[in-house]
């Protein structure tokens, strides 16, 4: 069985993978000093309060945080005896070659995004993940990843206001009813939300323009939800996108080994 580890620059996700469904996902904050023995202690804890049978015997990891990659290795490793995939490698190949700047370092998580959504829906689309950055991926006709947008994410946002303003508390992020906000707690939720509705709009419809081609939009990522409801922003959400395009992509390397 497989174990496809997504980790974010907040969130750490595992999930097993049996060859048809993701039996489980467990989820942690990312902390680079985090040892394989954590990891195991953690995973194995969670496993057995689902009461999970699995055997693992491949992990395919995609890291926006490269220091974490070393002890993801050395849990792989230690724990089911093998060496793991990690997307963005040059060991790691890819369905369909990306192509953008040369020197450009992708962010595996939308390297994974990118293989997900076009073995789903096929090209022409625009992932939007909601991550701690915002980023936007576009899959090309053909699969590739040919570039996006990266904003800065919904709760680093709230943050960056209460970081730099004395007197703007830390909010949580919600749907305002209204975008006329009637005390500071409600102004911030109205600047964030609303303002994350017309970036999203807006930049979906640059991207469109620009690609010149009808685009299907899936929206995936911790916050997505948030933005799904009467907006009409995306065509369809998938909360294990992710996890979905690093099966496809260890698959690809499986069949070619
Ligand atoms: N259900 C949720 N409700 C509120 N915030 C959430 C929820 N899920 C994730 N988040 C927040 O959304 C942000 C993005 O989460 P995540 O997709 O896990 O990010 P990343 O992949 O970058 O680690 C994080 O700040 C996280 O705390
Ligand atoms: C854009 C990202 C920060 C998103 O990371 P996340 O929010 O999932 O932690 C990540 O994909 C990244 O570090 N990318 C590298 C630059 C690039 O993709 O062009
Ligand atoms: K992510």
């Amino acid at each position: 069985m497989l174990l496809a580890i997504d980790c974010g620059n907040t969130n750490t996700v595992f999930s097993i993978w049996d060859g048809e469904t993701f039996l489980c996902t467990l989820r942690t904050s990312t902390h680079h000093a985090r040892t394989a023995d954590a990891y195991f202690t953690w995973y194995s804890t969670l496993v057995a309060h689902y009461g999970i049978k699995a055997q693992i015997t491949d992990v395919v990891i995609s890291s926006t945080v490269p220091r974490v990659v070393w002890n993801l290795r050395v849990f792989a490793d230690r724990f089911f005896n093998c060496r793991p995939l990690v997307v963005g490698k040059p060991e790691c190949a890819l369905p369909v070659p990306p192509r953008v700047d040369a020197g450009t370092a992708i962010g595996p998580d939308r390297l994974a995004n990118v293989a997900g959504a076009f073995d789903r829906h096929g090209g022409d689309a625009v992932v939007v993940d909601f991550g701690t950055a915002t980023n936007f991926d576009v899959v090309a006709e053909d699969g590739a990843y040919v570039g996006g947008v990266i904003a800065p994410g919904v709760n680093l946002s709230l943050e960056a206001l209460h970081q730099g303003a004395a007197a703007l508390p830390h909010v949580d992020i919600t749907q305002p009813d209204k975008v006329i906000g009637t005390n500071t707690v409600g102004c911030i939720q109205s600047g964030v939300f609303w303002g994350y509705v017309g970036l999203i709009r807006g930049i979906i419809g640059q991207i469109k323009a620009e690609y010149g081609r009808p685009m299907k939009v899936i929206g995936t990522g911790g916050l997505a939800p948030l933005f799904a409801s009467g907006e009409m922003l995306f065509d369809t959400i998938e909360d294990d996108l992710t996890m979905h395009g690093l099966t496809v992509i260890y698959d690809y390397n499986k069949d070619k080994a």
